[in-house]
């Protein structure tokens, strides 16, 4: 086992260093110590069971494990994506120096730009009217049809940014259930209606499938010249789109380069670009960008990204915390956990090293979360007093759009630092006990009732704070959780940017279908897959 790492292990267990609370008794200067800013954006980590000593050891890791050399290869176009052969540069679509990217002796910089302004115009056109239907009326509703990272990032973002919204209304549909699809195009107009098709490859089922359904809905309404005005794609498979029958003047390209789930800064961003206009998407783009040069340029103890990254593999490998949940004190960032889902989970659940070597450490926990207050009320129990400890990543603005609602938004504050802060508290025996007495209960009832009422504490979380989620917060907000989950897995050793783990479920649904739809038998199949299949065909019959 690498020496850092067991020596981080012994360090862990010898200073019982997770005992947050004694931590805050010994100094008084752990807040500062220990919480990071980047312009109006602070990061406070001390409620982690991090000390000096552990922080030495963890930058000692990833000097080993050459975390600085491996961004730079990321930043520079090397085709650090092993297994595909493939540049990492979503980077690179939020460049906004612009100075030259290269890969295969090419730079990109020139393409990123030409289909920017190309977005830009479409976007604004759609916006302001002068892109009309096929009927000449303006577009009211704008649905895009796409899945994974063709999906969750616009759909995350639009949402997020809804103060800002001032295009027309937006749709996401994703799912292959066509309970969405329909659940989407009922009530709207198919003649103010404009479907964006979302594929980095044009090949997935569920999308394909999807932008079929919305065609007849165009085409059986307005004709099938319709479809011309009502249709666009996004994709790097511009032969495959070309198929489809959507215009090239229509199809707004990205590059191989650019991971699906990496993939909202590139074309895949137009619908929230025609939701919060060329403009405000540009501002999403420079708070990526201001991250991206602060994850180059800052020391690892004032850099956000690497220091989350840091703590994340010290809760995930040293002290084998299997899941973690992000938890936006915002509504708004409602789909943000989702969103990370497939951001941290796709990249890094991995079980093979960069040198196709099994994992001797944990890789990528489990990541979820739901906003506050909401999950309070739901499995907050469990985080305070269940047996897994799990640890959290709280997010609050300090303003919210509701200046009239300021209350409101006190109340929010209130209740994501009181979590936090019960968290790592607790309460013991005696205080539960000596709170029952006080309230006049018996002492023997008190004995029975007081162990009910205890909470252990020492449970660590991590919280931001901002000032307003602005495009440009929210731009650094997800670049900054980009960067983590890369640090992560170059500390994990595997390949942060394939997703073969997704491949086996699609190529066995491809095989099921003909058996399902009772065109071909399930001889073959294990018995339960047998039985399952015979069951929901007698029920369909
Ligand atoms: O954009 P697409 O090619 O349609 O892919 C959509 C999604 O499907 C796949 O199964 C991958 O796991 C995702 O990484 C991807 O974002």
């Amino acid at each position: 086992m690498n020496t850092l790492i067991a020596k981080l292990r012994e360090t862990a267990e010898r200073d019982n260093a997770t005992d947050l609370r004694a931590a805050f008794a010994a100094d008084p200067e752990r807040f500062s110590k220990f919480s990071v800013s980047f312009e109006d954006l602070l990061m406070d980590f001390s409620k982690t069971a991090i000390n000096d000593e552990i922080l030495d050891l963890l930058v000692k890791l990833a000097d080993e494990a050459g975390v600085a050399e491996k961004r730079a290869a990321m930043f520079a176009g090397e085709k650090i994506n092993i297994t595909e052969d493939r540049a990492v540069l979503h980077t690179a679509l939020r460049n906004r120096a612009n100075t030259p990217v290269m890969v295969d002796g090419a730079d990109v910089m020139p393409d990123v730009n030409e289909v920017l302004a190309a977005m830009g115009d479409f976007a604004e056109g759609i916006r302001t009217g002068a892109i009309r239907g096929a009927t000449g009326k303006p577009f009211t509703d704008v649905v895009n049809i796409g899945i994974g990272g063709s999906d969750l990032g616009p759909a995350m973002t639009t949402l997020a940014l809804a103060p800002f919204h001032d295009g027309p209304r937006l749709h996401y549909v994703s799912n292959v259930d066509g309970a969405h699809i329909a659940d989407t195009l009922k009530g709207l107009d198919p003649a103010t209606t404009l479907i964006i098709v979302a594929s980095k490859t044009f090949t997935t089922i569920e999308t394909m499938t999807n932008a079929q359904t919305a065609r007849k809905f165009i085409a059986s309404a307005l004709g099938e010249e319709a479809v011309a005005h009502h249709f666009c794609a996004v994709s790097t498979a511009l032969d495959k789109v070309a198929d489809f029958g959507i215009d090239q003047s229509r199809v707004f390209g990205f590059w191989d380069w650019v991971g699906g789930r990496y993939s909202i800064w590139s074309a895949i961003g137009l619908p929230l670009m025609i939701a919060i206009g060329e403009k405000n998407f540009g501002k999403f783009l420079d708070g990526a960008y201001a991250i991206d040069n602060h994850f180059r340029e800052a020391p690892v103890r004032e850099n956000l990204p690497f220091l989350l990254g840091l703590v994340g593999f010290y809760q995930r490998v040293i002290l084998d915390y299997p899941s973690r949940a992000v938890i936006p004190y915002d509504q708004r960032m409602s789909r943000f956990a989702a969103y990370l889902q497939q951001l941290d989970m796709e990249s890094n659940g991995k079980s093979v090293t960069i040198e196709s070597e099994a994992v001797t450490t944990p890789t990528g926990p489990i990541v979820w979360g739901e906003p506050g207050t909401n999950g309070q009320h739901a499995f907050f129990q469990l985080l305070h007093q269940g047996t897994n400890i799990i640890p959290i990543e709280f997010m609050i603005a300090a303003n919210g759009f509701e200046s009239d609602l300021r209350h409101q938004h006190q109340l929010l504050m209130a209740n994501c630092l009181a979590q936090s802060e019960a968290l790592m508290k607790g309460r013991s025996l005696d205080e539960a006990k000596a709170q029952l007495l006080d309230k006049g209960m018996d002492a023997g009832k008190a004995e029975k009732i007081a162990p009910h009422r205890v909470f252990s504490g020492n449970r660590p979380s991590i919280t931001f704070v901002y000032d307003l989620l602005t495009p440009y917060a929210l731009g650094r907000l997800i670049a900054l959780y980009e960067h983590r989950v890369f640090v992560e897995g170059v500390l994990f050793g595997i390949n942060s940017f394939d997703q073969w783990g997704v491949e086996l479920g699609k190529e066995l649904a491809t095989g099921l279908l003909p058996v399902v739809s009772g065109k071909e038998s399930a001889e073959g199949h294990d018995s339960s897959t047998k039985g399952l299949v015979a069951a929901l065909l007698e029920a369909a019959k």
